[in-house]
């Protein structure tokens, strides 16, 4: 794991004051969060705590209603998913959308095709995916040009991974990439979270798995009733605080003051 505190400069993705309401409900309150390159970012935090929200904000399918977004420093707007592609940002959703009676070659250029004349360029683009995969150091594929129906969970998982990455993204989003794998799959997924902050992406990583958390994560982000409880390097808590972080909001000095906290109940 690489020092949390080391070369900690500009964040590249970072947030300020993010509100987001869905009609009268309030979802996120003035929400801060920074993303660094080089390290991946836990974002933790209860059912209904506005994790998914929050990603969405920053993918641009829920555009925020206030506070801003800074990328590599500056302030940018994201009102659509094309805005953060363009940034570089991916997002890889729990659904993984992908499609089985694709290869795995098809599917990472899905929708995003290479072509020559008319034709579709399927050697390009296979030796693109090869060189992501290798690039990732990813090893448990038999062959790229198997169908994605044929694939166990933690291998679709990676497929997934390895299509965003491929598009040069540098911030790499995923929402509980190891909530429906066993204990192997769960492994080689977390080595490939690891592999791609190692490779220099900032990687944000939702999870409600504790144990991931301090496996993989140099900072974690807790999120309580919508409100970033704590936004810290993840050797300075335990185990105990997050969970208190993410059941009351505060644990000992860290956090979010109770009354604030009551007053959003
Ligand atoms: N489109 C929407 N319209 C209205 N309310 C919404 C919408 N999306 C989310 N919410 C509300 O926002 C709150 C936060 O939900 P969100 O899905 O962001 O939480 P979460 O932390 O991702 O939870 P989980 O861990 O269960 O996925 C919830 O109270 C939810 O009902």
């Amino acid at each position: 794991m690489t020092d949390p505190q080391a070369g900690e400069g500009t964040p590249i993705l970072e947030l300020r004051g993010v509100t987001k309401s869905f009609g009268a409900i309030q979802v996120l309150h003035g929400v801060d969060l920074k993303v660094f390159p080089g390290q991946v970012t836990a974002l933790v935090g209860d059912n209904g705590a506005g994790k998914s929200t929050l990603i969405k904000s920053i993918a641009g399918i829920h555009p925020i209603d206030g506070g801003e977004i800074l990328f590599e420093g500056r302030p940018v707007s994201v009102t659509g998913p094309r805005d953060s592609a363009a940034l570089g940002i991916e997002v890889v959703y729990q659904d993984l959308a992908l499609a089985d009676n694709l290869d795995v070659v098809q599917n990472m250029f899905l929708g995003r095709e290479r072509k020559r004349g008319i034709l579709l360029d399927e050697a390009s683009m296979e030796a693109a995916a090869r060189d992501t995969l290798a690039k990732l150091s990813v090893r448990t594929l038999k062959s790229v040009r198997q169908l994605v129906s044929s694939l166990s969970g933690g291998q679709r998982q990676t497929v997934a991974i390895a299509k965003a990455v491929l598009w040069e993204s540098k911030v790499v989003i995923l929402d509980e990439p190891t909530a429906a794998l066993g204990v192997a799959q769960t492994r080689q997924v977390l080595d490939l979270v690891r592999r791609l902050a190692d490779t220099g992406h900032a990687v944000l990583y939702i999870t409600h798995n504790m144990v991931d958390v301090f496996e993989v994560s140099d900072r974690v982000a807790a999120l309580y009733l919508g409100r970033m409880a704590a936004d810290v390097p993840i050797s300075t808590v335990d185990r105990g605080q997050v969970i208190e972080l993410i059941t009351a909001g505060r644990s000992g000095n860290l956090g979010i003051a109770p009354a604030v906290a009551e007053a959003s109940i």
